[in-house]
């Protein structure tokens, strides 16, 4: 119980933004163990990918059915990771048993969406190559409705529109750097739907980790090639991200549901 607690004391450090329970913890792995990791991913059966329209995914763990989890042993270079997320985070009641792999080229993104049910309300984001921003926008049925607010700019007036939401919800940005770690759950699962856009470059201004995110200098390496980040620090035309290269994410959760035979389905 002692243990549980001071686990979750330590990863209420990495709290992030105004919603509860949203977690960003950078570099939870090492460079080593991101190359170790993108070896195991890379060296996989080409069967194992599976071609979708804007990515390509592995899936490890087994078939993921409306019914529960028909289980498939996660193998030992995700079991590492997946023990280490459990032991670290406290937020898992049992082993994460299903981990999701996808790669999204430069210009290729994730809809916005929510996950499905037969997960455990937690996940654990882990990210791998090219930095993205993550736009998290309240579910539709939080919508109040939609102001339109007239804005004169050089002469031209523009038309802004500005959605109203319930409570205090509110659309919100997230940068998620290599070797961080992403955890959320709550209402940052249940009544927000979570997306990256598909294109090359990505704004983060107002991200709720830019600190966070940005402390290293590798960070401006990433993203900008360079190290020179006082040319670059706080000049609003900069807080952008250029895609480079590929990212890879590994999207670890829980199916509490699992079918122990699969004859008796
Ligand atoms: O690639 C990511 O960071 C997000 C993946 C995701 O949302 C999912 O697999 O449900
Ligand atoms: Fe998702």
């Amino acid at each position: 119980m002692e243990e549980i607690e001071a686990e979750q004391q330590k990863l209420s450090n990495f709290e992030i933004g105004s919603l509860p329970n949203l977690f960003y913890i950078p570099d939870f792995i090492t460079d080593t163990d991101q190359t170790l990791l993108l070896n195991y991913i890379y060296g996989a059966p080409s069967s194992k990918w599976k071609l979708l329209k804007n990515r390509r995914l592995q899936n490890w763990g087994g078939v993921v059915h409306e019914k529960g989890l028909l289980p498939q042993a996660l193998p030992p270079w995700l079991t590492n990771l997946t023990h280490k997320i459990s032991e670290e985070s406290g937020l898992f009641p049992s082993p994460i048993n299903h981990v999701l792999i996808n790669e999204y080229q430069p210009n290729q993104g994730i809809m916005p969406h929510q996950d499905g049910p037969s997960y455990f309300p937690v996940v654990a984001i882990l990210s791998l190559g090219s930095p993205v921003v993550m736009d998290f926008t309240p579910h539709s049925k939080l919508k109040l409705d939609s102001q339109v607010i007239d804005k004169e700019t050089d002469g031209e007036t523009i038309e802004i529109v500005k959605d109203k939401w319930l409570d205090d919800h509110r659309p919100f940005s997230v940068i998620l750097m290599p070797r961080s770690l992403l955890i959320f759950k709550d209402k940052a699962y249940s009544d927000y739907l979570h997306g990256i856009k598909d294109c090359e470059v990505h704004g983060y201004d107002g991200a709720v980790n830019e600190a966070e995110a940005l402390k290293h200098s590798e960070s401006y390496r990433h993203i900008y090639g360079r190290e020179d980040k006082e040319e670059t620090i706080g000049k609003e035309e900069c807080k952008n991200i250029s895609r480079t290269s590929n990212r890879v994410s590994l999207t670890c959760r829980l199916v509490p549901k699992v079918h122990k035979n699969l004859f008796r389905f």
